[in-house]
């Protein structure tokens, strides 16, 4: 991809003490583009997107987020830079002791002077966007699963942000909810002109809307690629993946231990 970059990842590295957790990571995310980063549990999306909003420093590499080195700015620059991010975490977790106005005011009135009667007309317009200005007054408990996505992503974007990071914004949705989700994580992005990043498992449903795919695996870019050459790639790992199956370079059992009495046969275990 050949466009202005919003976000820049460049030689990346990052480890938790001594584990190696992301290594040589280069991700480019254009400006007004939705870009997904794909991978199998635990392959390090997450940690990608903590190092992005600096909840994390890299260990070498840096993070640039609109032209700035992010591990390099001070708190207060950091928290103007964050501002200027939306966030959809894993779930959704919105709070659940407030109503859904309140949990979409509440980033304006921490983030903002805005008096209270613009606020009031501002979630309206966010709850509008995602199809629920209806729903303003009812307690979290009270939504079903796929409005209550619909809500974090209307609280995602409270703020107009430039950037909107999405954590596993499919996870545990039925097939309805889910292409509602996608269809406005699309329209979101492309109605604010921000750029918009997708961590997911789900390939399907993120192929109908990005404009290009990251896979990773074991901490590395093993592919990248526009939504139709992910789809057509031959490579094994990315292969496996889309079409989801069992055999393939990722492996169904997790590196385990040989049990004792396999280890015995092998003569593997010193009986003194
Ligand atoms: N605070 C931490 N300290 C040590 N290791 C951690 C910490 N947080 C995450 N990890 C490890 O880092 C690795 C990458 O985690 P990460 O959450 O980025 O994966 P992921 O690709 O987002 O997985 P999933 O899809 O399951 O959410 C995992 O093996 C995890 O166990």
């Amino acid at each position: 991809m050949s466009q202005e970059p919003l976000v820049e990842i460049r030689d990346l590295n990052f480890s938790y003490d001594t584990r190696t957790i992301l290594s040589g990571i280069n991700i480019m995310i254009p400006r007004g583009k939705v870009v997904a980063i794909m991978g199998s549990s635990g392959c390090g999306k997450t940690t990608t997107l903590r190092l992005i909003g600096g909840q994390l420093k890299p260990t070498s590499g840096d993070v640039r987020v609109a032209g700035q080195v992010v591990h390099e700015l001070d708190a207060k620059q950091l928290y103007a830079l964050r501002r200027r991010m939306g966030m959809l975490f894993q779930f959704g977790a919105l709070f659940t002791d407030m109503s859904v106005f309140d949990n979409i005011a509440f980033q304006m009135r921490e983030h903002t002077d805005l008096p209270e009667a613009m606020i009031h007309d501002l979630v309206l317009m966010k709850l509008h966007a995602v199809g629920l200005r209806g729903a303003h007054n009812l307690m979290p408990a009270e939504l079903s699963g796929g409005m209550a996505r619909r809500v974090a992503l209307a609280r995602a974007i409270a703020l107009d942000p430039m950037l909107i990071m999405y954590d596993e914004p499919f996870a545990g949705l039925d097939p309805i909810s889910l292409s509602i989700v996608g269809e406005l994580i699309r329209k979101l992005n492309d109605a604010l002109g921000a750029s918009s990043i997708v961590v997911t498992h789900d390939v399907q449903e993120s192929l109908k809307i990005v404009d290009y795919v990251y896979f990773v695996s074991e901490g590395k870019i093993v592919a990248e690629g526009t939504a139709e050459e992910i789809k057509n790639s031959k490579t094994p790992y990315v292969h496996q993946f889309v079409w989801g199956e069992a055999d393939g370079p990722v492996p169904f059992h997790y590196p385990a231990q040989k049990a004792y009495g396999e280890q015995l046969m092998e003569g593997a275990v010193y009986r003194g």
